[in-house]
């Protein structure tokens, strides 16, 4: 499982990502590299949530990668994939349960070492700070400093996430002061073609594998 947890996080946007580009932009992701593909669909549409979902799962499976569900604990459950909750997404103890030891779970803990901790005791797999940047998809979430992922590197044994506004102008930063994985969204399929989104997953899969 935790070799997944390394290198970069792609996360999909329903309102940046349309039903016409989301596939072939998250494949793109992938043949530059993404270990992991977040579903982040803010709608109630049911059943195209769950082809959506099926599809990026067939995709992920192909490139060895894996897909976590965001918000959506019934649904990462009938795919037997990973689940990302936030602060009030429900409980994590209950998602462990459910979805059982070997399952990716995330926790947001925007800016706090408290949230993180309480995270891991309750049976997160990685912790996400942020966001670290101004961000064009959650301009609002609290914001968080590089120092906080030093710090977090020494309190927790699971993997470091960071989020919000990464570019591949400041990612070398928060890869620097220690995030195991970059989770991004505009910076990475904020693009107008799959070849530059594959380019970008490029570049920033390659700050893992050069220090
Ligand atoms: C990897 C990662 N980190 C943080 C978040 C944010 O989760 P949340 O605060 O629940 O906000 P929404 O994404 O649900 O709007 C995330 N999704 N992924
Ligand atoms: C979901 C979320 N949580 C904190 S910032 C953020 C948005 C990340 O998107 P972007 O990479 O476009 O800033
Ligand atoms: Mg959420």
């Amino acid at each position: 499982m935790t070799e997944h947890l390394r290198g970069l996080y792609a996360i999909t946007d329903s309102e940046l990502l349309g039903a016409d580009r989301l596939l072939s932009w998250v494949d793109a992701a992938l043949a530059g590299g993404a270990r992991l593909v977040q579903y982040r669909d803010k709608t109630a549409d049911v059943e195209r949530r769950r082809e959506e979902a099926c599809q990026l799962l067939r995709l992920c499976d192909y490139y060895g990668a894996r897909l976590i569900i965001n918000d959506d604990l019934p649904l990462a459950a009938e795919l037997n994939v990973g689940l990302h909750l936030g602060r009030d997404d429900g409980s994590l103890r209950e998602a462990r349960q459910a979805l059982g030891d070997q399952a990716i779970i995330g926790a947001t803990c925007h800016a706090s070492l408290d949230f993180a901790e309480q995270a891991v005791e309750e049976g997160a797999s990685y912790v996400a700070f942020g966001r670290f940047f101004q961000s064009v998809t959650k301009p609002g979430a609290p914001a968080a400093t590089p120092v906080l992922l030093e710090q977090g590197r020494r309190a927790f044994a699971v993997p470091i996430v960071a989020i919000g506004g990464i570019t591949l102008h400041n990612a070398p930063q928060l890869r620097i002061a220690g995030a195991d994985m970059l989770a991004v969204v505009h910076g990475l399929f904020g693009a107008n073609s799959p070849s530059e989104v594959e380019r970008r997953a490029r570049l920033f899969s390659e700050m893992y594998q050069t220090i």
